[in-house]
């Protein structure tokens, strides 16, 4: 696992510190039903951000392995609760991106329901995190710096459900409705729905929304574009006519403990 190293620096022209690195990785979480388009939404920010370093995470990478007897009974297993996700692996990988390590994620294949590859995700300036329950535990939301709930009409979720899980996850249609009535929209109903309180934005129809994303895009950019300022403020040297008596330094070194 390769770190960058967490900064305290004194900035001798405020008489402040300032923390660099760790506040570097700009963490989005997008939440929001099963083929509301947080996927979508993801990859339509990353294209708009061509020259930052940008990663998507999802949280389906982090559903638990079945065992053979969840597998032999997989009409009953409820993939739409928070106990089938791998939640500690899952907060312990943000946490290590969000302080700029790099991290191995589990991959996952829908149509044998189990883990495959590990794959490495390399921190950066933009990290985006989206799942149903993106929101669900309040350590995951306190990582964020920014969260999006993509806000989209059931029937229009189920529409594409169908037609993504028939083409890309292995389901019949049949099996793809049974499963949206029994777990799917019960699951919406009790763990995503009320997690829009907790959001700083409502995206609504999705990836359709383009003035939402432009605007989303936007205060992304200007939060990325200041945290560039305060690295190439570091960078600059200080005027050795500003610098604070050592008195003052070790005060301030005091408060900040
Ligand atoms: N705005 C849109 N218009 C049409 N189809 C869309 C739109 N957004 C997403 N889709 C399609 O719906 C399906 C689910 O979208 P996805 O982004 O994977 O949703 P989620 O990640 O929320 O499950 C995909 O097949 C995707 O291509
Ligand atoms: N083996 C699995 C694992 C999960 N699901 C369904 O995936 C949905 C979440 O993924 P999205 O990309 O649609 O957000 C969730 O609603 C689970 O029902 C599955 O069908 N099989």
């Amino acid at each position: 696992m390769t770190s960058l190293p967490e900064q305290t620096i004194f900035d001798f022209s405020n008489e402040s510190f300032l923390t660099t690195k760790n506040d570097r990785t700009y963490l989005i979480g997008v939440c929001g039903g099963s083929g509301s388009g947080k996927t979508s939404v993801c990859k339509e920010i990353v294209r708009r951000m061509s020259n930052k370093q940008v990663s998507i995470i999802s949280q389906d990478w982090f559903y638990r392995p079945l065992t053979k007897k969840d597998k032999e009974n997989i009409e009953v297993y409820n993939f739409d609760d928070p106990k089938a996700l791998d939640n500690k692996l899952l907060l312990q990988t943000l946490k290590n991106l969000k302080a700029g390590s790099s991290v191995f994620c589990p991959d996952y294949d829908f149509v044998t329901h189990s883990r495959t590859k590990k794959k490495q995700l390399i921190s950066g300036d933009v990290i985006l995190f989206e799942g149903i329950m993106a929101f669900h535990s309040k350590e995951l939301r306190d990582l964020m710096d920014m969260k999006v709930f993509v806000d989209v009409d059931s029937d229009v979720r189920l529409a594409r459900r169908i037609v993504r899980d028939t083409n890309e996850r292995g389901r019949t249609i049949e099996s793809v409705i049974e499963q949206y009535f029994k777990f799917v929209k019960p699951g919406y109903d009790d763990f995503v729905a009320p997690m829009r309180k907790f959001a700083d934005v409502i995206l609504l129809r999705g990836s359709k929304n383009k003035v939402g994303i432009d605007l989303l895009f936007q205060r992304i950019k200007s939060e990325i574009d200041n945290r560039s300022n305060i690295d190439l403020k570091f960078n600059t040297k200080p005027n050795r006519l500003n610098y604070p008596s050592f008195e003052t330094f070790l005060e301030n070194l005091n408060k900040k403990k």
